[in-house]
């Protein structure tokens, strides 16, 4: 099963060859439980691990392989992230798709052997989603060949970026490119924060952690100011766009050619939350097989809460989701490296279709991962509201993917686009013109569903349910959309009415395309025991999502009442047959103790002898009488004695 997960047998061997190697490592260890660290704490213990990983990566895993190096970071500098988090995540793939081969010559390697710490810093103060009215400013100077960087006024101020703060010394800053008083729109440029021997800010810059956040606080998420500041013609990123030395401009061959490292993350993410999503369902029903509450039958011992049914019921679905979301992920990622080629060597044919598909997948999985890991943290009851769990951690570090990257509602109105342009076609008879993955649009579908009428149909039927559901519901939205245009309301207003069944077609169009990625897998599956447990694992998932989604099914009467109380049975039967199985679904993806950083999912299943050690080790606890109970609470006390 483990081969399944990380997609080979080879991967999944090194996972574990390197999941020992680190537990060898002590040194490599959290020297405490983050959670009773300060932020300083858990920074100062970061950057610690980071170096010696930096020294001795090479003997523990291929460091040019990403897979290998994203396990170790989870194992070692876990999710809460690190001072080099972004360095990885985007200004190397910003540098690597934008920067033209004699810039990439300049500082990849620098940047790959660590030389530099590099961040990505775009997002200001007043805008995040609408690019188009970032405020920093990049004016050409013609007599120095320089771009003159400036921050007009403070909600210019760059805000938010990973690692600014204090970490990186270099950023890839995307500022309003400005030549001969034309504005040119939104470009990236390399530019130099802080000196590189003292690590001060250089003059002209102005730079800052923003505070601690939700979760994620080992990041130095900072701001960035520029007052005037100078960079040389040659740090535009000009592997597609250029600007010759005259100031004459030469356009890319897509307008948005340079939001490649935000699609980069869109598309990576995705297991990423797959991950965190079995992190918090592994912690939750390890416990739940070892809490005991409570009898079903009352002759009978007090049962482990994974017993009950309710139980199941928050915690089954969700496991089918994580598993569903990796094997989306992973073919995410796939398609992604493939159109990232074809765009280096000039062909950006296929960048609409990745955008609109990204878009809508980082928004559904990122939302259902936060409602997996919540129910997660409910489930382990009183317990799972201590930070011994690092449930909540996982949770505010997971949730951070609804807003980065695009705020969701933002990206799904991004994929609604290309849902409308598809309806369209379909409305004038060009069907023949839709992308394979919108093709479905163009299907003439049966009246009704044949769910439970057709017995061994595999999930055939059920595929064809959810894209009944989804063409209905953007041929809706669509008509609601043109229709309110011939009526005269202008494109922006009737786009804004129409926005929230827009955003409903976008999550249909993605929920379908993660059921049918889960579908493909399973039936590439030749190990017949695996497949078995998958397959049951598929029939919860498609019957918990199609009753989840079952409104739209019912209100064109494409599934009947009838069919509603089969899907439910279904549902109940398979939470059932995955009962005996879940503790192992969730312990194929090998994640260590190390790694999970949490009491109650022990592997061991000691949970309370070690909650109370863990109690015990709070700092709370060095004395027993504390200094805010001598200053104040017993002066107090003593004072309404009198
Ligand atoms: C897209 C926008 C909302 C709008 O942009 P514009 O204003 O420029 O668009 P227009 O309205 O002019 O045009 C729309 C038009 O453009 C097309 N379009 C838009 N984007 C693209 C694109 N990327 N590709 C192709 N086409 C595109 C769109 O389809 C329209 O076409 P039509 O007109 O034909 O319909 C834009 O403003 C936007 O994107 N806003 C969001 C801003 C954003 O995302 N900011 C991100 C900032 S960076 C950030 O947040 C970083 C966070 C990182 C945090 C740490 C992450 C850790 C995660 C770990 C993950 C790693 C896991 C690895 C796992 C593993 O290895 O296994
Ligand atoms: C943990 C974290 C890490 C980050 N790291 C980075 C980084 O490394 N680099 C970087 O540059 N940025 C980073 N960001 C910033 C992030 O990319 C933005 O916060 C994000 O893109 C959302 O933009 P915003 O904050 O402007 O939200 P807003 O756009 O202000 O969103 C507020 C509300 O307005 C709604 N809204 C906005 N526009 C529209 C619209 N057109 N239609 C409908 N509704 C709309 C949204 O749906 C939302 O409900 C990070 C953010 C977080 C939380």
């Amino acid at each position: 099963m483990a081969a399944q997960i990380w997609g080979s047998e080879k991967r999944a061997r090194r996972r574990r060859e390197i999941s020992a190697k680190i537990a060898q490592m002590p040194e490599l260890h959290d020297s405490k439980p983050l959670p009773f660290m300060t932020r300083e704490e858990k920074i100062m213990e970061s950057a610690r691990k980071l170096t010696i990983l930096t020294e001795k990566m090479g003997q523990i895993i291929d460091p040019t392989d990403p897979a290998e190096l994203y396990h170790l970071n989870n194992e070692v500098l876990g999710l809460e992230g690190n001072p080099m988090a972004l360095h990885g995540v985007m200004f190397i793939p910003a540098l690597s798709a934008q920067a033209s081969d004699e810039q990439q010559a300049k500082w990849l390697p620098r940047a790959l052997r660590r030389e530099i710490i590099g961040t990505y810093a775009q997002t200001e103060l007043g805008h995040g989603t609408n690019l188009q009215n970032l405020e920093t400013t990049a004016t050409y100077d013609l007599a120095t060949q320089e771009f003159v960087l400036h921050t007009p006024q403070i909600t210019a101020l760059k805000w938010w970026p990973g690692n600014l703060g204090k970490s990186s010394n270099y950023a890839v800053v995307v500022a309003h490119m400005i030549i001969k008083a034309k504005n040119y729109g939104p470009h990236p440029f390399m530019v130099q924060l802080r000196d590189e021997k003292t690590h001060e800010p250089l003059p002209g810059i102005t730079i800052g952690d923003i505070g601690p956040k939700m979760a994620y606080n080992i990041v130095d998420n900072g701001f960035l100011g520029f007052n005037k500041y100078r960079i040389p013609r040659t740090n535009l990123l000009m592997r597609h766009t250029k600007v010759e030395a005259d100031g004459t401009y030469i356009k890319p061959p897509h307008a948005k050619i340079n939001y490649s490292a935000m699609v980069h993350v869109r598309a990576y993410m995705l297991t990423g939350q797959a991950i965190m999503l079995a992190s918090a369902l592994n912690i939750a029903t390890r416990y739940s097989s070892v809490r005991r509450q409570g009898q079903i039958d009352k002759s009978q011992p007090e049962v482990k809460v994974l017993e009950y049914q309710t139980q199941q019921h928050r915690l089954f679905p969700s496991i089918a989701r994580a598993y569903a979301f990796q094997f989306a992920g992973a073919e995410t990622v796939k398609l992604y490296e493939h159109v990232l080629k074809e765009m280096k060597s000039g062909n950006v044919s296929l960048m609409a279709d990745l955008h609109a598909l990204t878009s809508g997948l980082k928004s559904v999985v990122t939302y259902q991962t936060g409602e997996g890991i919540e129910q997660a943290r409910m489930a382990c009851g009183g317990h799972g509201y201590s930070m011994a769990s690092y449930i909540s951690e996982i949770y505010g570090v997971a949730i951070g993917g609804c807003t980065y990257e695009g705020e969701n509602m933002v990206m799904l109105l991004q994929l609604a686009r290309y849902l409308v342009k598809s309806a369209a076609l379909v409305k004038s008879g060009q069907s023949s013109k839709l992308g394979p993955l919108v093709a479905y649009l163009g299907v003439k579908s049966e009246p009704t569903s044949l769910i439970d009428r057709i017995p061994n149909s595999g999930f055939t039927e059920y595929v064809k349910t959810f894209q009944h559901v989804s063409k209905r519901q953007t041929l809706k939205a669509a008509d609601m959309f043109f229709g309110l245009m011939e009526k005269g309301e202008k494109r922006e207003i009737a786009w804004n009415k129409c926005s929230v069944e827009l955003n409903r077609a976008s999550r249909l169009h993605t929920r379908l395309f993660i059921v049918e990625a889960f579908v493909r897998r399973v039936n590439e599956i030749a190990d017949i025991r695996i497949k078995e447990a998958l397959t049951d694992l598929l029939h919860l998932h498609v019957n918990y999502e199609l009753l989840d989604i079952a409104s739209y099914a019912l209100e064109d009467g494409f599934l009947s009442a009838s069919q509603l109380d089969y899907i439910r049975d279904q549902v109940y039967l398979y939470l059932g047959k995955i009962r005996p199985n879940a503790v192992s679904l969730l312990d194929s993806w090998e994640f260590s103790d190390i790694e999970l950083r949490s009491v109650l999912g022990r592997r061991d299943g000691n949970v309370y002898e070690n909650l109370f050690k863990w109690a015990k080790s709070s700092p709370l606890n060095k004395t027993d009488v504390l200094s805010s109970v001598t200053q104040y609470l017993k002066p107090m006390m003593e004072k309404a004695r009198l």
